[in-house]
C-alpha cells in the first residue's frame, strides 16, 4: 500500500493525510447516521440494519490510527461525532458508561426492539467510546491476552497491528505449551477480566433490549457464576436470562432447543423467501427473540457432539438471530475430535487482560477496558420491572374464526374436521382431523405448566364449535385433574347457556369416570359399526350430509382427555383397562369419525405408557408441543425432537403433523382464547341451537354431589319388571344420566338403611330416594305415598333448608308431608306406626323417612309402662310396613348404632347406601370381607340387596332454596293431571 509507512516500531502506519481525509468522511458519515437512525421507523429496520453496518465499516477503516496519532488526530468535534456515533450504535444502556448516572434512574431500554452494538470500553488516549456490533453477528470469542506477547502480535502479524483471530490462537497455543511458571498465574488473572467482558457484554444487551427481545443461555462448566448478576432476572423470567448449565446433559439440552430454532427459522425464513432473520422478526405474529449462548471456559466440557452443534450454530446463527459469546481457556485440553479453531474461526476476537483490550472488529485500536457496572441491582430491577409489564405477543380469538357465513354449514362428503388455533408467522395454523386421506385422527397436546396448554385446548374446542354444528360434532371434554375449566363450558348458577354440542364434561374427573368415558366410547363404536354395516360405508366421510339408508349421519366426536395419563397411572385393573380401551379407540375410532385429543403435562414417568407409547401415539400424528423439556419434547414430538425446549414464551408451540417429525415442525402462536369472548360465542352458539331447548349435558365433577334439578330434568323416574318404582340412589360414576336405582317394593325387605357420616350428604340421598319414588309413583297414575319425616336433627341448621325444600316440592308433586322433629314425638310416632301397620290401618302408602335415628333419645329403653323400646317398634315397621305399603329409608351415623337399636340380624332391609363410614362395617353389613371403601367426598356406595356387588355412585346434593322453588314448578301437576287426582 502506496500510502503506508513503516515505522521504526515495526508498528504499520499511515499517512496523517490519509488519516485526515478518513475522518472527515467518518465524520459525515456519522452525522448522516444520527439523522437517520432517529427517523428509523420499525418497518425500516432491515435497511437501518444496513446502515448500521456500512457506518461500523467505516469505524473500523478509521480506527486503523495508531494510538497517538489517533489522540493527535481528533478534535473535540472529531470526539463528540464519534460518541454520538456510538450511541447510536449502542444506544440506551448498551452504550453507557459504567459509572453514568443513568444506570440507577432506570428505564435503560434503547428504544430499539434490541441493542446491535454494546460498549467495552474507551480508545485509549482520546476517550472516544468504542463499541463492538454482538447481536446480529456470529458472535465474539474472548482470549486472555496474557497469553498473547507482544512477540507473538509480531510474529504473526505483517500487515496488521492486530493479528487476525486465528494467528492469536495459534500463538496463544504454541505458548501455552511451553509456558514459563508465571504463565498461568496471569493466564488466570485474565480469565477473570475475558469473563468481565462477557458478563458485561450480557448485562448491557439484556438491559438495553425491549422486553423479550433477547434471550440468553449460559454454559459454564466450572461454575464461575459471573451470570449471578442477572440472578434476579433468571428468577423471574428465566425465558429472558436461563439459569446457566454446568454439565454435558444440560449444554446438550440448550444446543438441541437453539439448534432446533435455528433450523426452524431458516424453514420459515426459506418459505417467506426472506434472508435475513430482522425481515423474519418484523413479520412475525410470534414473538422471536435475539439468541445469545454464553459458552465459558471453552473447551472445557464440550465433546465432538456438542462442539459439532456449536460450530453448526457459529456457522449459521448470524442470519437467524443467534450470536455466541465464548471465553477460551488455552489451557484445557480439548476433547478428542474437537478442533477449537472450528468454533471460534466464525467469531470475532477480542483479547482481554491486563489493562488493555482489542477487538478484531476495531484492529489497531487500543481500547481500556470499562470496568463493571456498579449497580447491577437497579440494572435488574428495571429489567424485571419492564419485562413484567410487558404485553406478550398476543392474537385475539377471534382473528382465528371463519366468516360467519360459513359456520355451521354442514360437513361435506369426504370433508374432515378443521380448526385454526392461531398463525404460524403470517398463516392461520390449522389443526386438521381427518379420517383419511392423509388420516389425521387424533391429536397428541403437550406443555409444561403455565405455558398455555388449557388456553390452546379452549381455541381448539371453540373454533370447532365455531365451524360446525351440534348436528355435525359432539363433544366429550374430560379433565382427569383440575386443569383446564371445562366447568365454564356447561350451565351454571346465574348461567343458562353452555357449550351446545358438549355432551359430557368431566371437571376434575377420577379415574373411575374416564375409564367409563372409555367405555362408553367403544360402545358408541360398536354401534356405530352396526350403523355403517346397515348404510354399506365403512367411513365416515362416505356419508353424505342427510344420511344413508334411511338413517341419519352420526355426528363426529371429539374426545378431549386432558392429562390423560393419570388414566394409566396405578398397577390395577382399571389401569390395565385404560390402556386397552385406548389404545383400541386409537386404532379404530378414525374412520367412525371419533377424533381424541390427548393432553398432559408431562408423559415423564408413567410405566404403563412408557410400554404402550408406540401402539398409542403411532395412532396420533398430529403433534401439539408447547414450551417444555426437551425430554418431553422428545416424548411428544419424536426422538430426536427438541423443538419445544427452544421456545421461548406461553402460547408458542410446535405443530406437527406428521408424528413429529422435524422436518415438518411449524411454529405457531396460539390465539388467546379470552374467557369474555367464549363466553359471549358460547351464548351465541346456544341460542343459535335452540337455547333451552338443547339438552344439558352430563357434567361429572369428582368432589361434588349430582344435582337432583339436572336429574329430574331430563329422566323420568321409572319403576322396575315388577312395577315397583325405581328410587334413585345417585348417579352412577359414569357418563349416563340414568341413576343408580333400589326398587321400592311391597314386600319384606324393602326400605334403605343409609349409614354413614354427614347430615347433609345423608339429607341428599334421602331426597333423591323419597322424590323419585313419589314421581314414579305419579307418573304410574298410582297412589301417592304420603310422607312422615323423623327428623331427629330439627336442631341442626345446616340442613333446615334442604329439608324445607324437599318438603315444598313434595307438597307441589300432591303429596302431604307430616313433619316430626321432637324425640318424644318421634318415638311416639314410631309406636303408633307399628301399631298401625299391625293393625292394618294403614291409610294408604307411606314413605317414612328417618334422619338421624342414631341420635333419637331413649331408642333402646322401654318407656315407662310399656314393655317394648322404640327401637324394636322400629324394627317391626321395617319388617311389616312394606307388606302394609310403609317403606323406611333411614339415616344412621355408624353401623354400630343400627345394630345397637335393630340387633344383629337386621334382616328386615337388605339394601344399604354408605357415606363416609369405616371400611370394616361396610364390610361386614355387605358380608364382603375384601370389599374397598376409600369414604372418598361425594361418593357413595349402593347395595340393592340384590346385586352382587355394590355400585359407586355419586350421591345426590340436598336442594337449595332456588332448586326447590325450580322443582316444585317442575313437579306441580297440571290442572288436568290436579283434577284427576282430586
Ligand atoms: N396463546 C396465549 N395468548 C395469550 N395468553 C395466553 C396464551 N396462552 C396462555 N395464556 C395465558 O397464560 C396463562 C396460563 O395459561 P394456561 O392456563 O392455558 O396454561 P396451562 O399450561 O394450562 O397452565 P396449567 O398447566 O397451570 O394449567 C393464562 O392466564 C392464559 O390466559
Amino acid at each position: 500500500m502506496s500510502d503506508q509507512v513503516g515505522a521504526a516500531s515495526g508498528e504499520v502506519v499511515e499517512s496523517p493525510g490519509t488519516v485526515e481525509e478518513r475522518m472527515r468522511a467518518l465524520a459525515g458519515a456519522a452525522r448522516r447516521l444520527v439523522v437517520d437512525a432517529r427517523s428509523v421507523a420499525m418497518q425500516e429496520e432491515s435497511a437501518a440494519v444496513a446502515r448500521l453496518s456500512a457506518a461500523k465499516r467505516a469505524q473500523a477503516s478509521v480506527a486503523v490510527l495508531p494510538v497517538q496519532q489517533q489522540a493527535n488526530t481528533l478534535d473535540a468535534q472529531d470526539r463528540r461525532q464519534l460518541a454520538e456515533q456510538a450511541a447510536v450504535l449502542a444506544p440506551g444502556a448498551a452504550g453507557w458508561e459504567p459509572g453514568d448516572g443513568r444506570w440507577r434512574r432506570g428505564n435503560l431500554a434503547a428504544g430499539a426492539r434490541w441493542a446491535g452494538f454494546v460498549r467495552v470500553g474507551t480508545a485509549a488516549g482520546t476517550g472516544v467510546p468504542v463499541v463492538l456490533p454482538l447481536l446480529g453477528t456470529t458472535g465474539w470469542c474472548v482470549l486472555p491476552s496474557s497469553a498473547v506477547t507482544e512477540d507473538d502480535f509480531a510474529e504473526v502479524s505483517t500487515d496488521q497491528v492486530l493479528p487476525d483471530g486465528r494467528a492469536v490462537r495459534e500463538g496463544v497455543a504454541a505458548r501455552a505449551t511451553d509456558a514459563p511458571d508465571d504463565l498461568a498465574g496471569r493466564l488466570g488473572q485474565d480469565r477473570s477480566a475475558c469473563l468481565t467482558v462477557v458478563q458485561q457484554a450480557v448485562l448491557r444487551v439484556v438491559a438495553a433490549s425491549e422486553p423479550f427481545g433477547v434471550q440468553v443461555e449460559t454454559f459454564d462448566p466450572q461454575v464461575t457464576g459471573v451470570m449471578g448478576v442477572l440472578g434476579a432476572v433468571t428468577s423471574r423470567f428465566g425465558q429472558v436470562v436461563s439459569r446457566p448449565v454446568h454439565d454435558a446433559a444440560g449444554l446438550r439440552s440448550v444446543l438441541a432447543g437453539l439448534g432446533e430454532v435455528s433450523s426452524m427459522r431458516a424453514h420459515r425464513m426459506a418459505q417467506a423467501g426472506l434472508s435475513k432473520f430482522e425481515q423474519l422478526q418484523a413479520r412475525s405474529r410470534s414473538s422471536d427473540a435475539h439468541r445469545v449462548l454464553v459458552v465459558l471456559d471453552y473447551p472445557r466440557g464440550v465433546d465432538q457432539t456438542a462442539q459439532a452443534d456449536l460450530v453448526r450454530l457459529a456457522q449459521s446463527g448470524q442470519a437467524r438471530g443467534i450470536s455466541l459469546l465464548v471465553t477460551f481457556d488455552p489451557t484445557a485440553q480439548p476433547a478428542p475430535g474437537v478442533n477449537p479453531d472450528d468454533l471460534l474461526g466464525p467469531l470475532s476476537t477480542v483479547v482481554a487482560g491486563g489493562d488493555e483490550l482489542w477487538a478484531e472488529a476495531l484492529p489497531g485500536v487500543s481500547v481500556v477496558p470499562d470496568g463493571p457496572v456498579v449497580d447491577t441491582e437497579a440494572v435488574c430491577r428495571d429489567v424485571v420491572e419492564r419485562t413484567s409489564k410487558a404485553a406478550l405477543p398476543t392474537i385475539g380469538f377471534t382473528e382465528t374464526l371463519p366468516p360467519r357465513e360459513t359456520w355451521w354449514v354442514p360437513i361435506e362428503q369426504g370433508e374432515g374436521l378443521e380448526a385454526a388455533i392461531g398463525f404460524t408467522d403470517a398463516d392461520p395454523a390449522v389443526v386438521r382431523l381427518r379420517s383419511g386421506n392423509p388420516p389425521l385422527p387424533h391429536v397428541l397436546v403437550a406443555g409444561a405448566i403455565g405455558q398455555g396448554k388449557s388456553n390452546l385446548l379452549l381455541a381448539l374446542i371453540h373454533n370447532l364449535a365455531v365451524r360446525y354444528s351440534p348436528d355435525d360434532l359432539e363433544m366429550y371434554l374430560i379433565d382427569m385433574k383440575h386443569g383446564v375449566e371445562f366447568a365454564r363450558l356447561g350451565p351454571g348458577p346465574g348461567r343458562k347457556a353452555f357449550l351446545p354440542h358438549a355432551k359430557v364434561l368431566g371437571i376434575h374427573a377420577d379415574r373411575t369416570f374416564g375409564v367409563a368415558v372409555l367405555r362408553h366410547l367403544n360402545q358408541e363404536l360398536v354401534a356405530r359399526s352396526q350403523v355403517f354395516k346397515q348404510m354399506d360405508v365403512t367411513d365416515i366421510a362416505q356419508i353424505p350430509p342427510g344420511g344413508l339408508a334411511g338413517l341419519p349421519r352420526p355426528a363426529r366426536m371429539l374426545v378431549v382427555l386432558d392429562e390423560f395419563q393419570v388414566l394409566l397411572d396405578g398397577d390395577d385393573d382399571l389401569a390395565t383397562e385404560a390402556v386397552g380401551l385406548l389404545e383400541r379407540i386409537a386404532r379404530i375410532a378414525r374412520s367412525y369419525g371419533v377424533h381424541m385429543v390427548l393432553s398432559t403435562q408431562t408423559l415423564d414417568g408413567t410405566p404403563k405408557l412408557t410400554a404402550k407409547r408406540d401402539s398409542i401415539f403411532g395412532q396420533v400424528p398430529v403433534r401439539i408441543a408447547l414450551k417444555t423439556t426437551s425430554n418431553d419434547s422428545q416424548v411428544v414430538l419424536g426422538a430426536g425432537n427438541s423443538a419445544a425446549a427452544g421456545l421461548q414464551f406461553r402460547g408458542q408451540a410446535i405443530l406437527n403433523d406428521n408424528y413429529g417429525a422435524t422436518g415438518d415442525n411449524r411454529q405457531i402462536q396460539v390465539a388467546h382464547a379470552d374467557p369474555d369472548v367464549l363466553a359471549d360465542l358460547r351464548r351465541e352458539l346456544w341460542e343459535r341451537a335452540g337455547g333451552e331447548r338443547v339438552s344439558v349435558p352430563r357434567v361429572f365433577h369428582l368432589a361434588e354431589p349430582a344435582n337432583l334439578r339436572t336429574t329430574v330434568g331430563s329422566i323420568e323416574p321409572g319403576r322396575d319388571v315388577t312395577g315397583a318404582p325405581n328410587a334413585w340412589a345417585g348417579l352412577p360414576v359414569a357418563v349416563t344420566e340414568q341413576p343408580a336405582t333400589i326398587p321400592v317394593r311391597h314386600e319384606p325387605g324393602a326400605g334403605v338403611f343409609i349409614v354413614g357420616d354427614g347430615p347433609a350428604d345423608a339429607l341428599g340421598v334421602i331426597t333423591g330416594l323419597t322424590l323419585s319414588t313419589v314421581l314414579a309413583a305419579r307418573g304410574a297414575a298410582a297412589e301417592i305415598p304420603k310422607v312422615v319425616l323423623l327428623d331427629a336433627t330439627a336442631a341442626d341448621p345446616a340442613t333446615t333448608v334442604g329439608k324445607r325444600a324437599l318438603t315444598d316440592v313434595l307438597f307441589a308433586a300432591g303429596c302431604s308431608v307430616e313433619h316430626v322433629t321432637s324425640h318424644e314425638s318421634i318415638t311416639a310416632r314410631i309406636f303408633t306406626l307399628r301399631d298401625q301397620i299391625r293393625d292394618r290401618q294403614v291409610p294408604g302408602p307411606l314413605l317414612v323417612l328417618g334422619h338421624g335415628l342414631h341420635a333419637v333419645a331413649g331408642m333402646t329403653q322401654n318407656p315407662e309402662g310399656l314393655m317394648e323400646s322404640p327401637a324394636s317398634a322400629l324394627d317391626d315397621v321395617l319388617k311389616h310396613g312394606p307388606g302394609a305399603g310403609v317403606v323406611t329409608f333411614a339415616w344412621w351415623n355408624r353401623l354400630h348404632v343400627v345394630t345397637e337399636q335393630l340387633g344383629f340380624k337386621r334382616s328386615s332391609v337388605s339394601a344399604y347406601i354408605f357415606l363416609k363410614h369405616p371400611q370394616d362395617g361396610v364390610r361386614s353389613a355387605l358380608g364382603q370381607p375384601l370389599l374397598r371403601w376409600a369414604s372418598d367426598p361425594a361418593r357413595c356406595l349402593v347395595w340393592d340387596g340384590i346385586g352382587v356387588d355394590p355400585v359407586l355412585a355419586v350421591p345426590f346434593a340436598p336442594l337449595t332454596a332456588s332448586e326447590g322453588e325450580q322443582l316444585a314448578l317442575q313437579v306441580r301437576p297440571t290442572t288436568g293431571r290436579t283434577e284427576a287426582t282430586r
